[in-house]
């Protein structure tokens, strides 16, 4: 739109999907999940527990492959491992650290990874650690580290390569409130540069501040997808309107609905 001439991608989103669909055996874990997100977008990624979160972005993430359906980051199809993780950065809800290592240690292997110089990674370090308030530890093992510093640590690694898309599980729990504050406003400031963040969490006081669009996961399948003030306005008379109305609205009682729509209890397959 502003006719200057940007990148020729075929994709304007940022994360884009198009039936995708995961099953474990007998399990479904996420079916038919259509997304469309815009660059520079927060989206806030909701569900009760085993809805198919984390599944949706390990896939995303090209980390599970697929039952069937697509999906593309930054327009590069996740068939293309290698093109997907330079632009994708990836939180998962527990950090896979090397806990033999120093923090600084790990995160310029993290950037060695992805052939970031050597200064430029000293210095993106440097400037994280003292944000994150890790400078201090950044000599010690991460083994001796609490639950939110090797959260902070492993936040750090994800974003070192300034990846446009990043996927943050929980990116807040385990955080005291100052280091929860850093990381929403670091997550406000990227989405302002124009990374597209998809955000899972169960805080839903910082989906409230933090998205732009929410999508509702419920057994697998995307139930519910509008700006926060939309959901609320679009929830049922008596639903109340506050977000978590609105949730508990939405993950109420799906079965019965779905039971018909069961892709392998459908006739047109065999
Ligand atoms: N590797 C696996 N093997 C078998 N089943 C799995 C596997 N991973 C996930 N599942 C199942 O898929 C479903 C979705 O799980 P998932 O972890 O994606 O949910 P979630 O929404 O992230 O949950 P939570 O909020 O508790 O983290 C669950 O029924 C889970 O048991």
């Amino acid at each position: 739109m502003g006719g200057t001439e940007v990148n020729e991608t075929d994709s304007t989103f940022a994360i884009e999907a198009t039936d995708l669909t995961k099953h474990f055996g007998d399990v479904v874990a996420v079916q038919d999940l259509d997304l469309a997100i815009e660059p520079g977008t927060v989206y806030g990624f909701l569900g009760p527990n085993g809805s198919g979160k984390t599944t949706t972005m390990r896939m995303l993430t090209t980390l599970t492959r697929p039952t069937s359906g697509e999906a593309r980051i930054a327009g590069i199809p996740i068939t293309d491992r290698n093109g997907v993780i330079e632009h994708v950065g990836y939180l998962p809800e527990e950090p896979p650290l090397f806990d033999e290592l120093t923090a600084g240690e790990y995160l310029r292997h993290v950037a060695a990874l992805h052939d970031i110089p050597g200064d430029e990674a000293d210095e993106r370090i440097a400037d994280y650690l003292d944000r994150f308030d890790l400078a201090e530890a950044a000599d010690r093992r991460i083994s001796g580290y609490s639950t939110g510093m090797r959260q902070k640590t492993g936040l750090v690694g994800a974003i070192l390569h300034e990846p446009s898309v990043l996927l943050l599980d929980e990116p807040t729990s385990g955080l005291d409130p100052r280091a929860a504050r850093t990381v929403k406003d670091l997550i406000a400031e990227l989405a302002a540069g124009e990374t597209t963040i998809f955000l899972s969490t169960h805080i839903l006081s910082v989906v409230e501040e933090l998205a732009d669009v929410v999508g509702v996961l419920h057994d697998g399948r995307l139930v519910a997808e509008g700006s926060p003030a939309a959901l609320k306005q679009q929830a049922e008379e008596g639903t109340g309107d506050t977000l978590e109305d609105v949730f508990l609205a939405v993950t109420a009682d799906h079965t019965e609905e779905y039971a018909s729509a069961e892709p392998e209890a459908a006739a047109d397959g065999a």
